[in-house]
């Protein structure tokens, strides 16, 4: 049993897995992650190692300070990863990229795949048939969009995600909401869109904390699995570790 640990950019995702499958996932926030990783091992005692990768605040240290007596195993821009980098900057893209972009090969041979990762950035992933990485985009989430509305204006207010009444908001708030909202529904759609034109056979995964609530406004057919960067970094450890 393996306890596998997404260091993000403003939380935490744990998720204890046996083999493939994925028993227990808890969303852990910063300022208590030691108390909730230690919760999470004491009641699942077959865990034997602990396996993480980080974007965030975390370091491989920290997790050897927390004495958990298990074996800690970091996944970072040196493991192996089952694509060929055509990135122009590899040494700067994002771990969570390179391990969503792993589990895309992984779990979806000899397809052209598109990841979209809806999380505090929305980040898009092309990895072609033939496990070339290509690279994609990173914009603004959805959490951030409503921030950066509120902080860099002097009368917009700080609103909540909540699904937008029509495209043409009638208030403040529902201009907001549908700019936020549906201006990242329209973009994701203008991505897939655009990808589906190049090419064919091709397999699309949203993933990320704002997944299933972007899901359920898509037009466009989706795979949808808010669980897919915790699923991948299983299997990129299991591809590391498997000779
Ligand atoms: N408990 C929560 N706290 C903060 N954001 C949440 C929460 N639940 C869902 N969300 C939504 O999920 C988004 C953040 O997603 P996610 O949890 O994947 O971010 P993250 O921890 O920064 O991870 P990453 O760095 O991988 O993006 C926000 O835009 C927000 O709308
Ligand atoms: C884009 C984020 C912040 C998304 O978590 C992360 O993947 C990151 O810090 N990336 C580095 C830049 C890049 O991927 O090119
Ligand atoms: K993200």
């Amino acid at each position: 049993m393996i306890l596998v640990i997404d260091v993000g950019n403003t939380q935490i995702k744990a998720a204890v897995f046996e083999q493939n499958t994925l028993l227990k996932k808890e969303i852990i926030a910063y300022e208590d992650w030691q108390i909730s990783l230690k919760k999470v091992i004491k009641n699942f005692s077959e865990i034997s190692i602990l396996v993480v990768a980080s974007v965030g605040k975390l370091e491989k240290s920290d997790f050897l300070t927390l004495d958990s007596g298990l074996n800690v195993y970091f996944i970072t821009k040196e493991s192996k990863f089952p694509f060929n980098n055509l990135y122009a900057s590899p040494s700067t893209l994002g771990i969570d990229r390179m391990i969503l972009a792993s589990g895309a090969v992984l779990q979806f041979p000899k397809k052209n795949r598109l990841v979209i990762d809806a999380g505090t950035c929305i980040t898009y992933d092309f990895i072609d048939s033939n496990d070339n990485y290509l690279g994609g985009a990173i914009s603004p989430g959805i959490r951030l969009r409503y921030e950066s509305l509120h902080n860099y204006t002097a009368k917009l207010p700080l609103l909540k995600k909540e699904k937008p009444i029509d495209i043409v908001g009638n208030s403040t708030t529902q201009s907001i909401h549908s700019g936020v909202i549906n201006g990242v529904s329209f973009e994701i759609e203008g991505f897939i869109n655009s990808v589906l034109d190049k090419n064919d056979n091709f397999i699309i995964i949203l993933t990320g904390g704002d997944a299933v609530f972007l899901a359920e406004r898509l037009k466009n057919t989706i795979f949808a699995n808010p669980n897919f960067l915790l699923e991948s970094l299983n299997q990129t450890f299991q591809y590391n570790n498997n000779d």
